[in-house]
């Protein structure tokens, strides 16, 4: 019943849904809904609707041009007549109908052009028993109760428009069975009640439809509605668990949910894994020269400019604690990976954020230590960190603003990269004394 409904953001989908509540106790008598929700069920349901007019007006005019074969018993001598007033002009006017609901027009047009349907329907059924002498013709009246029945029923016109066609059709009979010369007053008086009554009963039967129809929409919408809220309160609250507050990116707990997941697809899709471990340097000094407030904000900044430097699809950015941020970056070459270090190094030392009384630089810098590794099944992803952090150190005791790179072999423990690589420019060596 609901198709393709927009998905909404977090906000429009409470009001949608206090909106539909208000609708869900409207007065029993109000059919339409509040204009939000009107808007939304007709989107919703206009694809649907606009099909099933189509086919209940096909189905309906080919019944009305079988009629024919009435016509040929009851008026025979007016047969010419009667074929025009059927195939010359209803079966033309009603095509061109549906055409335009097929094509696509807003709904109270749709809804308009199929109400005209009808009336015109009355107006040529009411000519073609009129032209008529034949002491049979009048017979016709009393099966025009069933245009009623396929305006109110059949196509379910929407109830305001299913009311004006019902009364504009009772206008055109009555203006033609009044002044009809060939049959006498009870009879026409008795076709006048009948047609009335057919009115009354397709119109409140026509009224149930929609109420039903609407009630049924409401209600699905309402639980569709509540299931994307308590979906949104859930991303929301994961988006709270898995985000640093001070500075918006990840947090250290999110980086050890998805470090196994991407340690585990690096080996299935045998690709490299890599990380960069940054800190930002004499930040102490920072925060005692210039305040834990600026501290923040500089930490907020830091932040920002790591993500600029990074592939926003694939690599995490984490705070991973006090003034240390971590990115993992999946199918990353030692040389991708150490190539952004560097520009995060440099777009941090090009924001000038001055640091005052610090010997390596006037301004804040981070020293990055870099690791990249194949893993396989006999390495635990803890040594990624474990490496980068060691070349980060490296860094710190080189004299800080700068990138290390620690690359691990395939296959290779840590200990081996180590072994095998201690003097190789810009990779970390174990060796000499740590800062922490
Ligand atoms: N403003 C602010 N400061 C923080 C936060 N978390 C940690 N810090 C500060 O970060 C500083 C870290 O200092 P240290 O670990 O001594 O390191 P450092 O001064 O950066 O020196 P190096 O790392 O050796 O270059 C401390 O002063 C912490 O108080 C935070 O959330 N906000």
């Amino acid at each position: 019943m609901i198709e393709n409904g927009a998905s909404d953001g977090g906000p429009a989908v409470k009001e949608t849904l206090s909106a539909v509540e208000a609708d869900l106790s409207r007065p029993w008598y109000r059919l339409r809904f509040s204009s939000a929700v009107e808007a939304r069920f007709e989107a919703d349901t206009a694809t649907r609707r606009s099909r099933h007019l189509l086919i209940a007006g096909i189905v309906a005019l080919v019944i009305y041009n079988l009629y024919i074969f009435n016509d040929s018993v009851i008026r025979p001598e007016s047969l010419l007549i009667s074929a025009g007033i059927r195939f010359g002009l209803m079966t033309p006017l009603g095509l061109a109908a549906l055409y335009v609901i097929y094509r696509g027009i807003s709904p109270t047009l749709r809804e308009a052009t199929m109400a005209a349907t009808i009336v015109i329907a009355m107006l040529l059924s009411s000519a073609n028993f009129y032209l008529s002498d034949s002491p049979h013709s009048f017979l016709d009246t009393f099966s025009f109760g069933l245009i009623l029945l396929v305006g109110n029923i059949v196509l379910s016109l929407r109830f305001g428009f299913a009311l004006a066609s019902s009364l504009l059709c009772a206008v055109i009979m009555t203006s033609f069975v009044i002044p009809y010369a060939h049959t006498d007053n009870a009879v026409k008086i008795n076709t006048l009640v009948v047609f009335t009554s057919s009115a009354i009963f397709t119109l409140l039967a026509n009224y149930r439809l929609e109420a039903s129809e609407r009630q049924a929409y409401l209600l699905l919408l309402r639980e569709r509605l509540g299931n994307e809220a308590t979906l949104q309160s859930n991303q929301v609250l994961t988006k709270i668990s898995t985000t640093d507050p001070l500075t918006g990116v990840a947090n250290r707990r999110h980086l050890d949910e998805v470090m196994t997941q991407r340690w585990h697809e690096a080996i299935a899709e045998r690709t490299m894994l890599g990380m960069l471990v940054l800190d930002i340097d004499c930040f102490k000094n920072y925060n005692d020269r210039y305040g834990h407030l600026e501290g923040d904000a500089c930490l907020r900044r830091v932040a920002q400019e790591i993500q600029h430097h990074v592939r926003h699809e694939l690599d995490l950015v984490v705070r991973y604690g006090g003034e240390e941020f971590v990115v993992l970056m999946p199918n990353a070459s030692a040389s991708s990976a150490f190539q952004a270090a560097e520009r995060i190094r440099q777009g941090i030392e090009a924001l000038a954020i001055p640091n005052a009384g610090v010997s390596h630089s006037p301004v804040v810098t981070i020293s990055i230590g870099v690791a990249v590794t194949r893993p396989n099944t006999a390495l635990p992803p803890s040594l990624l960190l474990l490496q980068a952090d060691e070349a980060l150190y490296q860094a710190k005791r080189e004299g800080r603003n700068r990138c290390v790179l620690a690359q691990l072999q395939e296959g290779q423990s840590s200990a081996q990269a180590h072994r095998d690589t201690p003097h190789a420019t810009g990779l970390a060596s174990s060796d000499g004394e740590t800062k922490r």
